[in-house]
């Protein structure tokens, strides 16, 4: 995958088995949110082959391009929340592809299925803010939002870019423990961009390095340590 003349992926050959928990590691610029926007079809490789969930997602149209989708969950790193709606339906949001449209234009009047929506907030601690605007709340709280939108969505495949950059220690393993959770109950995928090998190396049982576009590491979690990633990101920045 090339923008204008810069490779951002180039050469990658993975495989991800049902009921893996991967870490994408690498320096910024590396081409992590580029892999995770191959794989939920928001970026069309210029080259190449993708499945997910058995299905390449640049190859399909219509309702089965919305299946794929709602089978597949992302957590951008600009979070993707519209600040001006309450936080209620941005967790809705997240099940809006298994609504009919009239339901889903309801919701935006009187929000349908209130309960879960305040069962998901509760397990993100912020089940005393559903009905705040979303602008009204801190950047972590926001990233909580966003894994609570995932939480009701309950997607195969779940995709996570940064999504414990701006958590505290405690809350971060809270949200990793939830993706992996999440992820892997039905015998789904997580994969999530992290630059924090400790969380990395916590909750995942692979590792993926990029280095400008290339995978340079792919090993079992319980093969490294902290220093050695520290070590990876030192040699490929
Ligand atoms: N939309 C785009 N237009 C042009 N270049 C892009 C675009 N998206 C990514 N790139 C380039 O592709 C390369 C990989 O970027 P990518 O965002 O995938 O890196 P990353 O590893 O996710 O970085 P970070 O940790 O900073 O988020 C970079 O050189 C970047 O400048």
């Amino acid at each position: 995958m090339r923008f204008g003349g810069t490779p951002a992926l180039s050469g990658v050959d993975l495989e991800v088995a049902a009921g893996e928990r991967l870490a994408v590691v690498g320096a910024s610029g590396a081409g992590k949110s580029t892999l995770l926007g191959v794989l939920n079809g928001s970026v069309r490789p210029d080259v190449g082959e993708v499945r997910v969930l058995g299905a390449d997602p640049a190859a399909l149209r219509g309702r089965d391009l919305r299946r794929l989708r709602a089978r597949t969950g992302t957590i951008h790193q600009g979070l993707e929340l519209p600040g001006a709606l309450r936080v209620v339906h941005n967790v809705n949001a997240g099940r809006l592809g298994s609504w009919s449209v009239a339901r889903a234009a309801w919701s935006l009047v009187r929000p349908q299925g209130t309960a879960e929506v305040h069962d998901v907030l509760d397990r993100v601690g912020l089940g005393d803010r559903m009905y705040e605007r979303t602008d009204r709340l801190s950047g972590g709280q926001r990233q909580r939002i966003a894994l609570a939108r995932l939480l009701l969505q309950r997607p195969e495949l779940v995709l996570a870019d940064e999504p414990a950059s701006a958590l505290d220690p405690a809350l971060a393993d809270l949200a990793l423990g939830l993706l992996g959770e999440l992820a892997t109950a039905r015998g789904g995928v997580l994969l999530a961009c992290l630059h924090d090998p400790a969380l990395a190396l916590r909750h995942c049982d692979r590792v993926v390095g990029l280095a400008d576009g290339r995978v340079v590491l792919d090993a079992p979690a319980r093969t490294l340590t902290v220093p050695a990633l520290e070590e990876f990101y030192g040699v490929t920045r």
